[in-house]
Order: structure tokens, then C-alpha cells, then sequence
């Protein structure tokens, strides 16, 4: 099919359709006996073509018609008191979406069909006009409980991909922070703690012949030499044995610390142990003799011990603010941090007590196995939280974490929240169609051989990593597998309850995650997104369903926004960083829409504040 036939078609189709219902206003009696009559209208083009089975079905028009726009007012008079009210609201909520602008196309029908006469007395006479324009006229007093609530998107193009200079960044991160954000990066990586993984790991690296299909890995002198051919079979194979290397070169770094952390414990003991047994010596007498028995032992110069002694009890220190957690997790920053110990002062060590349950929430929810590996040091501990990250709430002052269902209990003794990676669409309302569904026109043609192009990029997008091209929010979509970002749902400590802080910085322009729930339309007077496509106008309601994004407070000075993005022909709705400190709050404004008549004032506590009166 020519596109630009069918385009035409399209709007020809639209056009009869609008011109039709436009026409007068319908005097169906029937219609009395509904609350709220919605007609849907959705047109296919069917192109058959020549052959048998060349069949093309394409949609064009898709519309949702609000009949109770189109009623007279003789069929109106017969209405329920109630049916009556909620008439009323539903034609002040369009024209609060017409007047907004919010809605390239509104839910036909109501709009023009009931227009206020500003000659008659009051001004309240109704009279249906037909029409199906989306409304310029703000005669009415908006009535703002109707709307409020209702998060908007910010449409704006997304944050372009630069640093900002921040405002608190003067310095450089300190080494602490380093530290700190290396652990929860290792956390939120691919470190792979299962003791069978780990077993193959160390079975793996040092077999020093290793046959992999092609490729093959042998020993020479001592040196390894690496034969392979770079066939995809054979590269997939190397990709698997780096991996695999990589991963096991990882975690015996994890055992090094640890092991070398509890030595200083063991050293430690040994002195007091022969302190107890001959008090009589001097205490640095049995120091030295304990010391000078490791050298031996290590055959290592006093000095080379020394030096690593002094980094090991660095280690320690950390274990016993922070907990084991942050060694098996730490990063190559552990080490830099405790050869220089430039930050090794109590407010630092405050700051890691602070993290310790933090941590064991990351890791015991991401890598149930981890403490399995702490059964090397003699310490053996069952893992303190179950399900996903967040499933929990954790506090700043190092608190014990606390359920987030605990959290919402009080307000709703039926509270519950299920994690859900993709939106799922509500099938009483949507039937098996996605509203979010967008026809791309530059996809008419390439869709047909299964392919999409990024509106954004032009780049082919798709599920499949070999296939996808699209490269603009990689987190997200076409190449990595998704997994929970680095952010925890803590108490916030102005009054906003529970809200989202980032774990490690977001540069400018990053995705953190898409904004699910359930796809739906309806909803009023809870929070949801108010989302739209040219043909379906949709919400996203996060009250069971959701993820992290469900917890995002506002601020008037947002560090992040939601923009649209178009994933396989699919409207999603993605959380981009405008530039995110590590340990500071992501938030993103709601938009005047939801703050509207809400009885709430806005705790951002910013100088721009828009919202701090109701
Ligand atoms: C989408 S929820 C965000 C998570 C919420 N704080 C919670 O604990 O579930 C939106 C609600 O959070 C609160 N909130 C978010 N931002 C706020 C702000 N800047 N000031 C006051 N309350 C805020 C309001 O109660 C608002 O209705």
C-alpha cells in the first residue's frame, strides 16, 4: 500500500466519521437510561491486494465518542439527578483537557456539543451544537477536583546529554564517595555469588587448557596463549569464557578482601590470646612476636607486610561500620581508600554505619546468595530481606528497613504493591488493543518486514540486541536486560513520606526507568499519568501495580522528568535524569494539573516553590 494514499484515507475516514456525528445532536431516547454512554469507533483499512493471503489490515481511525455530549435536551430532562451531576463534571473535565491543550485529540463529542449561551440569564442554557473540535472556549469555571491529581508529562524534548556543572559539585567526588558508589554499583552489577557459579568460575580460570568449541587456550611456558579463530561461534564462545574469567577475577577480589579483613581480626586475637596467656611481656613485645611469626609464614619483608597490614585493617574498619556487605560489594576504590585514609574520620565512619542496612537490603534482594561466601571467614548469616529491592523502605539515619506495605497500612489496611517491569494493559476497558499503540509513518513501510525505526535516532529498534540499533535509552530498551536501577524507596524526613533516592549519580539525559502501572482510563481523584496518543487518550495508574517510579515526590526544581518515548511502535512513558547527584532525591514536577484545588501543599521547599499555599 502508497502510505500517502492510506494517510489520505485516513483522513477522509476521520473526517466522515466526525462529519456524521457532527451532524446534529442525536435524539435517541434509549440513551436516557445510561449514566454515561461512550461510543467507540475504530476504523480498519483492509487492502487485499491481488493475490490470496496478501491481505494488509491497517488501523486508521480509532475514536472514543461521548454520546452524553451529543444528547438533546429533551433526552437529558429524563436523566437521573445523579447521571445529571456527573454530565455536568464530565463536560467541565473535557474542557479542562481542551482548554489545557493537553490532548492533541480529546474524546470526541462533548466539547462543542454543550457550549455555554452567554446571552441567556445566568448564563447556563445548554444548547448542542454537534461538532467534535476540541474546545478554545474558557467560559467555565473549571472545577480543579476534577483534574487534580493528574500527573502530565513533560513534553519538552529530553534532556540533552551533557554534564551540568552542579551547584554542590564544586569539588570533586571525595574518596568516600567513590567508595561508597563503587559498593552500590557492584551491587546493582552482574556479580554472579551463586556457589555453583562460583565453583565453574574457579573450575574455568585456572584450567589453563581450555577447549572451547574453536577456540582453543593453552599453556605455553608461562604464558597463556589464546588460539581462536574470530568466527561468530568462536567469538560467542570467548565472550562467554571473558565472562566467566572476569567474573571469577571479581569475586576472588571479594574473597581477598574479606579473607584479608578477618586476618586482621585473627591477628588481633592471636596478641591478646598471648597477652592473656604471659602478661608479664609487654603487650607491643607480643605484638612484634606475633608479626614477625606472620612474615615468616607470608615470607614476606616486615616492611611489604606492614604496608599491607595497614590497608587490610582499613578493610576491617570498613567491615565494622559498614558490615561485610560493603567488602564482598566494594569496588576498586576500597583500595585507594584505605591505602590513603585521608577520610577515615568518624563522620565518614557514621555515614557507612548509616549504609550498612541499606546495603544488606541491595544485596540480600539481588544476590540472595552473598552471604553464602562469608562461610570462607567462618562468619555464617542468613539473608534479612526477601522479595525485591523495592519491597522496602530504608531510612537515611541507618534505621532498620521497614516493609513498604508497613508504610501504607495506616491509610489502607488493604494495602499491597506488586513490581511489575512492563505496564499492563486493563482489559476491561481496553479490550486486547494498547491505547499507547502509535502508527509511525515512517514505520509503514519497514513494519511490514517486522522492523521499527526510532522517530527519535531513525535507527532500527528492536528486542533483539543483534537486530536493535536504537541506541537512546540503552538501559531501557534493545540491548541490555533490564534489571532493577540503582535507587531505594527511603522516609523522607520533611513530611513527604516515602520518595526516591539515587543510589549513584544520573548523568544528564539517562533513562532510570520506564513509568509502568496499569494502562487505563477513568480514574479520578487518585494519581495517576495522564497519557496520550493522536488516536486514545490513557492513564497510568500505579495503586497495585507499578515500580520504583510510583514513589517519585515533586519538587518545583525537578532533578528529572518524564518525557514520552516511542519503543516498537508502543508510547512509553521514561523517567530521564536532568542530572542526578549520587544520595540525593529524584523528583520530577507534576505539572499545575495535579496540584489544582488539591487540598496538599507542595513540601519541595524550594525558592521557585509554585504550590506552597493551597
Ligand atoms: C506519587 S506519590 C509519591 C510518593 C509518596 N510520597 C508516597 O509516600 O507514597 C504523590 C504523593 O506524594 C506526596 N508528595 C509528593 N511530592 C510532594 C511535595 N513536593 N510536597 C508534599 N507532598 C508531596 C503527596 O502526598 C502526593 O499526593
Amino acid at each position: 500500500m502508497d502510505p500517502g494514499k492510506i494517510d489520505a484515507l485516513e483522513e477522509c475516514i476521520a473526517r466522515a466519521i466526525q462529519e456524521h456525528l457532527a451532524a446534529g445532536t442525536l435524539d435517541w431516547p434509549q440513551l436516557a437510561g445510561l449514566d454515561h454512554p461512550v461510543l467507540r469507533v475504530e476504523a480498519f483499512l483492509e487492502d487485499a491486494g491481488h493475490s490470496a493471503g496478501s491481505t494488509q489490515t491497517k488501523k486508521v481511525a480509532s475514536r472514543s465518542v461521548d454520546l452524553a455530549g451529543l444528547m438533546t435536551p429533551t433526552s437529558l430532562q429524563s436523566r437521573s439527578p445523579v447521571a445529571l451531576a456527573e454530565h455536568e463534571s464530565v463536560s467541565t473535565r473535557q474542557r479542562v483537557l481542551a482548554t489545557d491543550n493537553v490532548l492533541e485529540e480529546a474524546p470526541v463529542g462533548l466539547d462543542d456539543a454543550v457550549v455555554q449561551d452567554q446571552d441567556s440569564p445566568g448564563g447556563s442554557r445548554r444548547k448542542g451544537t454537534g461538532g467534535l473540535r476540541i474546545s478554545q472556549s474558557q467560559a467555565y469555571q473549571e472545577d480543579m477536583s476534577e483534574h487534580q491529581r493528574r500527573m502530565a508529562l513533560d513534553n519538552r524534548t529530553f534532556p540533552k546529554r551533557r554534564k551540568i556543572v552542579s551547584e554542590k559539585l564544586v569539588f570533586q567526588p571525595s574518596t568516600l564517595d567513590k567508595l561508597i558508589i563503587g559498593i552500590w554499583e557492584q551491587i546493582h552489577g552482574t556479580l554472579n555469588l551463586d556457589p555453583r557459579a562460583i565453583s565453574e568460575q574457579f573450575q574455568i580460570a585456572p584450567a589453563v587448557e581450555t577447549d572451547a568449541a574453536e577456540g582453543r587456550i593453552e599453556s605455553n611456558g608461562d604464558q597463556l596463549v589464546i588460539t581462536t579463530s574470530m568466527t561468530s561461534n568462536t567469538f560467542s564462545n570467548m565472550n562467554v569464557f571473558c565472562r566467566k574469567v572476569t567474573q571469577a577475577s571479581r569475586v576472588s577480589r571479594s574473597i581477598e578482601i574479606i579473607v584479608q579483613a578477618r586476618w586482621t581480626e585473627f591477628f588481633d586475637e592471636q596478641v591478646q590470646l598471648r597477652i592473656a596467656e604471659t602478661p608479664q611481656v609487654s603487650p607491643t613485645k607480643h605484638r612484634k612476636a606475633v608479626f614477625m611469626e606472620a612474615c615468616q609464614d607470608f615470607g614476606w619483608s616486615e616492611k611489604e607486610l606492614r604496608n599491607k597490614m595497614a590497608i587490610w585493617k582499613g578493610y576491617k574498619e570498613v567491615k565494622d561500620a559498614a558490615g561485610w556487605v560493603a567488602l564482598v560489594f566494594t569496588g576498586m576504590g576500597i583500595y585507594r581508600f584505605c591505602k590513603y585514609r585521608v577520610e577515615f574520620e568518624p563522620d565518614a565512619m557514621r555515614r557507612l554505619q548509616n549504609l550498612r542496612k541499606r546495603l544488606e537490603v541491595g544485596a540480600d534482594t539481588l544476590h540472595p546468595n552473598w552471604r553464602k561466601i562469608l562461610s570462607i571467614v567462618g562468619v555464617s548469616c542468613r539473608n534479612e530481606y526477601k522479595g525485591h529491592p523495592h519491597d522496602w523502605v530504608v531510612f537515611e539515619d541507618g534505621r532498620d528497613p521497614v516493609s513498604l506495605q508497613s508504610t501504607y497500612l495506616e491509610q489502607d489496611a488493604y494495602f499491597n504493591f506488586e513490581q511489575i517491569e512492563e505496564s499492563i494493559i486493563d482489559e476491561r476497558v481496553w479490550g486486547c488493543e494498547d491505547p499507547r499503540w502509535i502508527m509511525q509513518p515512517q514505520n509503514a513501510v519497514v513494519r511490514a518486514e517486522g522492523g521499527y525505526i526510532c522517530a527519535v535516532c531513525s535507527f532500527q529498534q528492536s528486542d533483539d540486541p543483534r537486530v536493535n540499533a536504537c541506541n537512546c535509552f540503552p538501559r531501557l530498551f534493545g540491548c541490555l536486560k533490564r534489571t532493577p536501577p540503582p535507587v531505594q524507596i527511603y522516609r523522607t524526613h520533611n513530611g513527604k513520606n516515602n520518595g526516591l533516592q539515587a543510589l549513584v549519580p544520573f548523568e544528564r539525559g539517562a533513562a532510570i526507568g520506564e513509568f509502568v502501572g496499569l494502562v487505563t482510563k477513568g480514574v479520578r481523584h487518585l494519581d495517576v499519568m495522564d497519557g496520550s496518543t493522536a488516536t486514545a487518550n490513557y492513564q497510568i495508574w500505579q495503586g497495585r501495580q507499578g515500580n520504583f517510579t510510583r514513589f517519585i515526590n515533586h519538587s518545583c526544581k525537578a532533578n528529572s522528568q518524564l518525557s514520552h518515548f516511542t519503543w516498537l511502535d508502543t508510547q512509553r512513558i521514561v523517567l530521564v535524569s536532568k542530572g542526578i547527584e549520587a544520595g540525593t532525591e529524584i523528583t520530577v514536577d507534576y505539572g499545575d494539573r495535579y496540584w489544582a484545588g488539591l487540598d496538599k501543599i507542595c513540601l519541595c521547599g524550594e525558592s521557585c516553590c509554585r504550590y506552597r499555599r493551597r
